[in-house]
């Protein structure tokens, strides 16, 4: 795997402070016995509250850097007088803190028990740590401690985890839309083959992995954002390890609920769901349908979910690929009459950046008035046509280019694109 595009960021003061007095709020002396996977609670809700103070560390950022500091702590101890104890820059800064932490611990935290205070790592691989140690959830049993710290943050706790396997545009697009309503990004995971598209939901404090089946095993809603084409290699990689708990939503364009329920075991939740790219201002136009296996709780659970992407409906799944011609596809639509609309006023004179500032806004003004005041556009184009004035010189022009037919035929063809590639993804998950 690629992990050369993970980043690499230095902390700074203030964040290792805060990352202290959070965990020492959190009262660790209960909560940490040195096990990694018991304690992956604990450091969910320090990633949570560091992230609202808007410091974005992974889950696993944040266990690395308590190794290290944990590693300067014991070298003080062993070595009190060593001029440089440790690697950690300003250590003098922590030391007070991490001994009011280190010297309350729980009294069953005895030198044997603590497996890790040998660790001798640098800050060096700090970088690196988002994909060390990741909690495998599916093998994981402690229950130990975990009450207390659900305790401590009962609300993120009682919210399902979500997963995306892929992590492109559209992925990204419903995950910044989930996150502008009250999920908090340690309920967030991503997963794709390269580090290439990973940085930007790192940044948002989303962890993320290369391995598909650790995120479906650490989560409870899975969404299916890789191209049609890889649906049925995914699905069958991750098939063995989806339980009756998940739910599994594929934003694939083309590929039908049965498909998806054929390439999937027996009886699994399965819901199909078409975006668009605009979920990533929270201005998206969802529309899904529902699998055999669902329940109507099911599509309320995802409509609270994606609910601040933008205008959110359910419908019958023959309506599907007709979403994805008007609307998945139709943002395109829209952006190339913007573009062609820029072009018109560059070749009348104006300059570029002012012709394309003043087209964007005109798209945006002209959609928000036309959600907004519920009129049928027809009757808002009239309101805006003098008689004899500019707009009808230009609409007829328009139309004379055929522009209404063109639009039309767009929809269509994308439409029927659509339903080729459920064709074709059918074709695939029988071979
Ligand atoms: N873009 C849009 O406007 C819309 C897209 N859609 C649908 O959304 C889906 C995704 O499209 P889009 O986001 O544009 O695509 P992108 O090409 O932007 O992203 C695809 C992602 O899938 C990842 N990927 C590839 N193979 C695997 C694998 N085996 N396991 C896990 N992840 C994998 C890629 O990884 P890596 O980062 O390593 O390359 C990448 O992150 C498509 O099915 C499309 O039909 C639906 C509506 C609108
Ligand atoms: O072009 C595509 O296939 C995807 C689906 C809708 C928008 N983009």
């Amino acid at each position: 795997m690629d992990d050369s595009g993970i980043k690499k960021q230095n902390w700074d003061v203030k964040e290792t402070e805060l990352f202290l007095e959070i965990l020492k709020e959190l009262d660790m002396k209960k909560c940490l016995d040195g096990r990694k996977v018991r304690n992956n609670k604990l450091f969910k809700v320090a990633h949570r509250r560091m992230t609202a103070a808007g410091y974005h560390r992974s889950v696993d950022q944040l266990k690395f850097r308590w190794k290290l500091l944990k590693s300067a702590y014991y070298r003080c101890k062993r070595e009190p007088d060593s001029p440089a104890p440790t690697k950690i820059q300003g250590w003098w800064r922590y030391e007070k803190t991490m001994i009011a932490i280190m010297e309350s611990r729980h009294p069953l935290v005895g030198a044997g028990v603590n497996s890790d205070r040998n660790d001798e790592v640098t800050e060096d691989s700090d970088g690196d740590a988002s994909m060390l140690h990741w909690p495998q959830p599916c093998t994981d049993n402690s229950t130990q401690n975990l009450g207390l710290i659900i305790k401590m943050d009962p609300e993120v706790d009682s919210q399902p985890n979500i997963g995306f396997i892929g992590a492109g545009n559209m992925a990204f697009g419903i995950a910044k839309g989930i996150l502008s309503g009250d999920v908090p990004p340690v309920k967030l995971k991503v997963s794709a083959p390269s580090s290439r598209n990973l940085g930007r939901f790192q940044e948002l404090g989303i962890a993320v992995t290369h391995s598909n089946i650790e995120l479906v095993c650490g989560s409870d809603v899975v969404f299916v954002a890789v191209k049609p084409h890889l649906v049925p290699p995914v699905l069958h990689e991750i098939s063995l390890h989806l339980t009756h708990r998940h739910i599994i939503v594929s934003v694939a364009a083309g590929v039908t609920l049965a498909t998806l329920e054929e390439l999937l075991p027996e009886n699994s939740a399965v819901i199909r769901l078409m975006p668009n790219l605009p979920c990533l201002v929270q201005e998206g136009a969802i529309l899904f349908s529902r699998g055999s296996h669902t329940r109507p709780e099911d599509g309320a659970l995802l409509h609270s979910l994606v609910h601040r992407c933008g205008l959110v409906e359910e419908g019958p799944e023959a309506w599907i690929d007709i979403h994805t011609g008007l609307s998945g596809s139709g943002v395109a639509f829209v952006y190339l009459f913007a573009e062609a609309l820029a072009e018109g006023a560059v070749k009348m004179g104006m300059p570029s950046a002012l012709a394309h500032s003043i087209a964007s806004q005109t798209v945006l003004g002209a959609g928000r008035l036309l959600r907004e005041s519920g009129k049928h556009p027809a009757q808002l184009r009239a309101e805006v046509c003098t008689p004899g004035g500019t707009t009808i010189y230009g609409l007829h022009t328009l139309e004379q280019g055929g522009v209404r037919a063109a639009t039309m035929s767009a929809v269509q063809s994308a439409t029927e694109r659509a339903r080729e590639l459920g064709q074709m993804s059918a074709a695939g998950s029988r071979k």
